[in-house]
């Protein structure tokens, strides 16, 4: 029987849900932010930095964040936008099938007025986490409530604990067009993306993913984005990250299912986005 708990974490509160067979989860009401999942084993996948706020006061850096109504700067309001800033209530959970799950819900009620003016849309955010034995699924679900369509971009931030870095690859993206930081769209000819350097690549296609680190290799699935986005600062960006220790650079990758492009929404529907990550060992 699946257990939800509510905690804190740091000075956040927090829901945290366990599995039958001892996978748990813990997210922050503040950003629907997911902040740790331990498979079975005992074992943590994300990762979060030691210089994080967890006062409210700013975005959390690491686990992940949800990013909505526009991804970075592609768009008018606040870089990222305003959900991973936004207080969440916790909707529907418990047990499906088997399966533990919890709902996290925004809506334009729930904002501060200076957000809800600058982005004066109804909407209907519903973010529900499954913990499926060894995998974790996510899904994404915007609601456009009112009577004219609204355009927004979404992503799940995912940061994955990768340990070491210099033993992390990532495949699956041979053949698939990106654009990276120095805006050069290209086409990848390495069967496996290795991270010597900073990367920040926009990738145009969402084919399944193996990421492969020093102890462990996960399947990432998605469907409803457009993109993949995969990031990691490198050394200088990160130097200049306050909110990350200048050697965490080297363990974490974020993985990104996202809509990096704002497009509409009518009047009256709903998009949804999944995204599953699956531990193979
Ligand atoms: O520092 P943040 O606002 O959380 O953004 C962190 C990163 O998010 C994405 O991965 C973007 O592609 C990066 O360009 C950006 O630096």
């Amino acid at each position: 029987m699946a257990v939800v708990t509510m905690t804190e974490y740091g000075a956040l509160p927090a829901a945290q849900i366990c599995a039958a067979d001892g996978a748990e989860i813990t997210l922050s009401l503040f950003g629907a932010h997911l902040l740790s999942w331990k498979t079975a084993d005992g074992q943590q996948r994300l990762f979060v930095s030691s210089q994080t706020p967890l006062d409210g006061s700013k975005a959390i850096r690491g686990g992940v964040p949800v990013i909505f109504p526009q991804f970075n700067m592609r768009g008018p309001g606040l870089r990222h936008g305003f959900a991973r800033v936004s207080h969440w209530r916790v909707g529907a959970s418990g047990e499906e099938n088997g399966q533990a799950f919890i709902e996290l819900e925004l809506n334009q009620q729930d904002l501060p007025a200076e957000h809800a003016a600058a982005w004066p849309h109804d909407f209907a955010l519903t973010l529900r986490y499954t913990l499926q034995g060894d995998a974790l699924a996510v899904r994404f679900t915007v609601h456009n409530c009112g009577t004219r369509e609204f355009p927004f971009g979404v992503a799940l931030h995912t940061y994955f604990d990768v340990g070491q870095l210099a033993a992390t690859s990532v495949a699956g993206l041979q053949g698939q067009r990106y654009t990276d930081h120095h805006l050069q769209t290209a086409t990848q000819d390495q069967p496996a993306l290795h991270f010597t350097e900073k990367q920040d690549r926009l990738y145009q296609s969402t084919p399944a993913l193996t990421l492969n680190t020093a102890s462990a290799t996960l399947q990432l699935e998605q469907q409803g984005f457009d993109n993949w986005v995969v990031w990691n600062p490198g050394q200088a960006d990160a130097a200049a990250l306050t909110d990350l220790a200048d050697e965490e650079y080297l363990r974490f990758i974020c993985i990104e299912p996202a809509r990096i492009d704002q497009q509409p929404l009518a009047a009256g529907a709903s998009w949804t986005g999944s995204h599953r990550i699956r531990c193979c060992g």
